[in-house]
């Protein structure tokens, strides 16, 4: 049955509601999967509708303290829904279909992110592909029935990216048969995983693995990390909230410091390893990276919330452009409607179409993952790799452009689109956070980058790859694809889109009506299109030739691109003394993020100081009314003219070396605005990251100890909600 017409619907809102020229059901049968499913979606949205408490207070009213224990409030609530009925599925399809439909709906509750998040979406995950079958019939019953809530700390204060670099030890005890669980230096304290500063009673450990005086690398263990009954932290571990954040002001995120805690020897989840009794260390895996599958299957996952959360995004900014009017076009006629104007169907349509273009990739991903996984069981690891490249490349540019339309959904609201009840705020601190976690964005375009080189030295020998690259050898001519990481990266782009247009098409080719397929393909063509004009600079080949320049400066230039090499910059390379681990600011990545804010600081400064001068002269010349909004290449060129030539008469006064610092600024800030659009600007530092002591992961630490979260050991919700719900009195 369709959901019931509601009254009092404004008007321009239904007209366009009329116009439209295909049936809405039929598409929303599509995108749930099938009729059955929407009504089967729709029975639990009516049956949550019905029994779940709404806040009477509007969530971002309420103080830090009263968001979390609302949060909590809530999360019971759904929980115990969830958990009934999670009871009554005995199907696997039926029980990922019912997750799904509680995920979706479960965003009708909370303006912020459940504390259980961690448990449902990594803590059980783990268990389940990372425990023995022995493991497994002991843990996740428990944490199915939510009679354990947990977490999945692997990130420390010093080490995210870097899994292998992480600190924490357990080292194997064999008089006691106990891990020994350490945390040797502050860099080491765990920080960051959701749930755990207040909520949970359990947490995935991953530490380096010690037995027999040898170290065999991260390793997950399963810790009990609060006693059952009072929800004290246990004796040895401090642990505690991070402090407050850009979104996820909810989710209870947390540190845990160890010391000398000891644990179980079956604590560590041993499907992939164990270690006997005796502390002998046994693998069982093939492959040596099935530790880290659980970011593999979040990864997946993150490419359908993405959907979903642009979806929400711009539904609300295409309803409200349809109610909002703006400007007068005609004298005495109604001011039109903005979403009539083509700038402002050039903000939304695209997101429309990004939305379809990440629902049917993660589809196809899906599937994927799955028969990876199933492969596995089989002992056939063959596919991980390219689903690896895969979840990573497709994660990271789908988290990315996915915050990045959110902003301009915002943006198309105006100024109530800065309220937070509009929803957009949160849904963009919600999304911006997936850019970072589960893998930062640059670092797993490297790691598909990796992939791609070593399947490109495969075509080079003329040996088979997979189906999915197999493009590389159809295009032999490199300049089309250029080996740089980001030519590659861009060609694998070209192979995402390719899955999206083909996944439309065999989704809509049976059973839908002509008008859905027309719509869909209007939809597959607009982003295939918008992404080839958006990279147009990067289709183009230029000659980019030290031999072919219009002046035939051929040995000059020859030299000149020598020397640029960051081989030459240093008479003898550091590896020749020893091998150092890097700074992040070493990576040129990393330096394309930041030396363009310093550049833009810069350039700023000087533009406003000129601006000021002849703010007076222009206001009165121009008159009110007729400032209209300058392009935005305009702008860009004043920013750089003016910054040329103010920063060159500021300069000439100072020391050679800092005008030479300066002059690099402004040629920074020239070539970077040629090739990118825009830029990030801090101008007040406030930073525990930025400060010029560099003691970064001590003002972490310092600022999360005054959280007032972490002023009373466990907090009141513990009592009212958490403890009956988890004894089955609530
Ligand atoms: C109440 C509510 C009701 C209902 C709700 C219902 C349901 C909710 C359910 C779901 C919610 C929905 C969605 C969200 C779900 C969960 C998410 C929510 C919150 C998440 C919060 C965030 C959590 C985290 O961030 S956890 C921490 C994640 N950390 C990372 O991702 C670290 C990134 N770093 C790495 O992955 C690696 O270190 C590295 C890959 C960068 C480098 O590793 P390493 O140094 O070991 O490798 P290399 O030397 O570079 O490479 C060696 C070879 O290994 C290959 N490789 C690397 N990784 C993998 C891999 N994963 N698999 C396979 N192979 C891998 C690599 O390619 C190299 O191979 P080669 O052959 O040698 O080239
Ligand atoms: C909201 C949120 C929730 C989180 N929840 C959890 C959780 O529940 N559990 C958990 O364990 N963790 C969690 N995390 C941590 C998250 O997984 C890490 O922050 C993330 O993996 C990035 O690692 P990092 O912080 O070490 O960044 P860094 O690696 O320090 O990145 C800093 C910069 O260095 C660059 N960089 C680093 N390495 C390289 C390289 N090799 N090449 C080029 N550039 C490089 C990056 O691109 C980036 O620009 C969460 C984080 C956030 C923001």
């Amino acid at each position: 049955m369709r959901n019931k017409p509601i009254a009092n619907v404004n008007a321009d809102l239904l007209k366009e509601r009329k116009n439209c020229s295909f049936d809405i059901e039929e598409l929303t049968n599509l995108i749930d999967g099938g009729k059955n499913q929407t009504a089967r979606r729709r029975e639990i949205e009516n049956m949550l509708l019905k029994n779940m408490p709404f806040d009477i207070i509007p969530e971002e009213c309420l103080s830090a303290k009263e968001k979390y224990e609302n949060a909590v409030r809530k999360s019971v609530a759904l929980n115990k829904i969830g958990v009934e009925l999670v009871s009554q599925v005995t199907k696997a399809k039926e029980l990922s279909d019912l997750t799904l439909t509680l995920r979706r709906v479960s965003d009708a509750y909370f303006r912020e992110v459940t504390p259980f998040l961690l448990h449902l979406g990594m803590f059980i995950p783990t268990i389940l592909g990372q425990c023995s079958d022995e493991q497994v019939a002991h843990w996740l019953p428990l944490a199915m029935q939510l009679k354990i809530i947990g977490t999945y700390a692997q990130t420390e204060l010093g080490h995210g990216t870097f899994i292998r670099g992480l600190e924490t030890t357990a080292t194997y005890d064999e008089r006691t048969e106990e891990f020994v669980l350490n945390s040797p230096t502050l860099s080491s304290s765990k920080w960051w995983a959701g749930g755990l500063g207040k909520t949970a009673n359990h947490c995935i450990v991953v530490a380096q693995l010690y037995t027999k005086g040898e170290c065999y690398g991260t390793h997950p263990f399963i810790v009990q990390i609060r006693d059952m009954d009072t929800h004290m932290p246990l004796k040895g571990l401090k642990v505690g909230e991070i402090g407050p954040r850009l979104g996820f002001q909810t989710a209870d995120n947390g540190f845990l410091v160890f010391d000398n805690f000891r644990i179980p020897r079956d604590s560590l989840m041993m499907k992939h390893a164990k270690v006997l009794k005796d502390g002998t260390y046994v693998k069982i895996a093939r492959h040596s990276k099935l530790t880290y599958g659980t970011m593999i299957f979040v990864r997946v996952l993150l490419v359908s919330e993405m959907a979903f959360n642009l979806s929400k995004a711009v539904t609300i900014a295409v309803r409200y452009s349809a109610v909002r009017r703006q400007s007068e076009l005609k004298p005495n006629e109604p001011e039109p409607q903005v979403l009539d104007y083509l700038t402002q169907q050039h903000k939304l349509f695209i997101s429309i179409s990004t939305v379809y273009a990440f629902q049917f990739t993660s589809n196809w991903l899906m599937k994927t993952y799955h028969t990876v996984q199933a492969n596995m069981k089989h002992g056939n690891t063959d596919a991980l790799p390219e689903l690896h490249a895969l979840s990573s490349c497709l994660k990271a540019i789908c988290t990315s452009d996915c915050s990045a339309a959110i902003e301009q959904c915002r943006f198309a609201c105006g100024g109530h689109g800065y309220m937070i009840s509009s929803n957009l705020p949160s849904l963009y601190a919600f999304t911006t956070a997936t850019r970072t976690y589960e893998g930062d964005y640059t670092v797993l375009l490297l790691q598909t980058a990796r992939f791609l080189v070593k399947t490109w030295e495969q075509v080079e020998l003329g040996n088979a790859v997979t189906p999915m690259v197999a493009y590389l050898a159809r295009h032999q001519n490199r300049e089309a694809w250029d080996e740089s990481p980001e030519g590659i990266i861009r060609a694998f782009e070209a192979i995402a889109a390719g899955v999206y247009q083909t996944e439309s098409v065999r989704s809509v080719s049976f059973g839908q009506s002509d008008a859905i397929k027309d719509v869909m393909k209007q939809l597959s063509d607009l982003y295939l299109l918008y992404w080839s004009l958006e990279r147009t600079g990067d289709l183009l080949t230029t000659l980019k030739s030290t031999l072919g320049s219009y002046d035939g400066r051929v040995y000059e230039r020859l030299m000149e691109e020598a020397l640029k090499s960051p081989l030459n910059q240093e008479p003898v390379n550091e590896s020749f003394h020893n091998e150092p681990e890097p700074q992040v600011m070493d990576f040129v990545s990393q330096q394309h993020k930041l030396f363009i804010g310093i550049a833009s600081y810069y350039s700023y400064s000087m533009t406003a100081l000129w601006l000021w001068d002849i703010l007076t002269k222009v206001t009165s010349e121009l008159g009110v009314g007729k400032t209209d909004r300058l392009p935005e290449s305009h702008g860009r060129a004043v920013f750089m003219s003016v910054f040329n030539s103010e920063m060159e008469k500021s300069v000439s006064s100072l020391s050679a070396p800092l005008q030479a610092v300066l002059r690099q600024l402004v040629e920074l800030y020239l070539y970077y605005w040629t090739l990118e659009k825009r830029g990030d600007l801090l101008l007040v530092l406030q930073s525990t990251l930025g400060s010029y002591d560099g003691r970064v992961y001590e003002r972490l630490m310092e600022e999360a100890l005054k959280n007032p979260p972490n002023k009373e050991p466990v907090n009141e919700s513990f009592h009212k909600y958490l403890k009956p719900f988890i004894q089955g009195k609530l």
